[in-house]
């Protein structure tokens, strides 16, 4: 059974221009998985991710965790749904409250759900403090955010997330306001949640080098303007794109060894058009797709398996050319680059 089940998700903000920012978005996972969620800015990601996590609710289509409608939930399942899914935040500043202690930030999800209680709590807490690699005093607890530096604040918003013993996480680019040096431990911590407790992952992020790096194993949705374009394991999506859209994101990372850049640049690699409005009609992407036929001005491409659950939404997957910069090896993201 999967874990989580998105179908047939479409999403308009009341708030918003009135158009849709998620179509008809289908995303399953399952329990321990990572799933990356990646695509420029304004794509929906964080969207898809609030909706996962319950943070609002579809305009249409359903969210099932555990084989359960979460829209169906009350009581005492809603409670523990409330529980099993939690989200980390880009700006771990903006999630935790500037006037709460970080023990007042920790104790009352632990009291509400009954994973502590008022004589536990403290050491509870302390024991948390340890498992996200902070210092594990009471001294610690009674610090308040603007005490902490960018990755403490961000460790505090992970260990509130992983108190309450989740059983997926949504993770919203939660490396991207970190200074480089943070950002691989920050990762590794994330990951040793995954592999020692079989958390799973919801891992939304614009940039692959990080995903490559966290995903492994796992798979990768890649998504514009609010329709997932393709989906596929994390090695083959990166070799073998199979959607113009994602062949055109990674062409356009950058090449840290300049020898690889003039070969590229030689080769008119990585100077595909990056910009370009969404079309309404026919595929969302044929406004900026360099294998554009008439077809795809006149009919949206369904996501098709093509293999091994590597789904792409083109008709035209089988004459995506090979990335031209590098070797999908040689393009590995090493920690110290993310
Ligand atoms: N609360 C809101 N009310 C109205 N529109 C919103 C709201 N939140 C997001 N949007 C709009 O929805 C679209 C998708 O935004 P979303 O934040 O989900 O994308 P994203 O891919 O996560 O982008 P980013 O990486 O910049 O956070 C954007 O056009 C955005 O302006």
């Amino acid at each position: 059974m999967s874990l989580l089940d998105v179908r047939n998700v479409t999403h308009t903000y009341d708030t918003g221009t009135g158009r849709p920012v998620l179509h008809n978005v289908e995303l399953s996972t399952k329990e321990g998985e990572i799933v990356a969620l990646v695509g420029e800015s304004g794509c929906g990601k964080t969207t898809l991710g609030r909706l996962i996590a319950g943070l609002h609710e579809p305009s249409s289509g359903s969210i099932s965790f555990e084989g359960s409608d979460i829209a169906g939930l009350r009581g005492k399942q809603r409670k523990d749904w409330r529980r099993r899914v939690q989200m980390v935040h880009q700006d771990p500043y903006g999630s935790l409250n500037p006037g709460l202690t970080i023990g007042a930030t920790l104790a009352p999800g632990m009291l509400r759900h009954k994973l502590a209680n008022r004589r536990t709590v403290q050491a509870e807490m302390i024991k948390l403090l340890q498992q996200v690699g902070l210092d594990a005093t009471p001294a610690f607890l009674q610090r308040y955010p603007h005490q902490l530096s960018g990755g403490q604040r961000q460790r505090v918003s992970i260990a509130r997330a992983i108190s309450l013993q989740p059983k997926l996480i949504v993770a919203d680019e939660v490396t991207s306001m970190l200074d480089v040096s943070m950002r691989v431990a920050i990762l590794d911590l994330l990951l040793s949640f995954q592999r020692d407790r079989g958390i799973g992952f919801v891992f939304i992020s614009h940039d692959f080098g990080v995903v490559r790096y966290f995903a492994q194993g796992g798979r990768i949705a890649v998504m514009f303007y609010g329709h997932i374009v393709e989906e596929g394991p994390v090695e083959e999506l990166i070799k073998t794109p199979s959607h113009p859209y994602t062949h055109m994101l990674l062409q356009a990372i950058p090449v840290p060894d300049p020898v690889l850049v003039r070969k590229r640049d030689a080769e008119g690699g990585g100077s595909e058009r990056l910009t370009g409005e969404p079309s309404t009609k026919g595929c969302v992407f044929s406004n900026r797709c360099p294998l554009v036929q008439d077809v795809c001005r006149k009919e949206a491409p369904p996501l098709i398996d093509i293999g091994s659950g590597h789904r792409t939404a083109c008709f035209f997957f089988d004459q995506i050319p090979p990335l031209k910069h590098l070797a999908a090896d040689e393009a590995s993201p090493q920690p110290n680059r993310l």
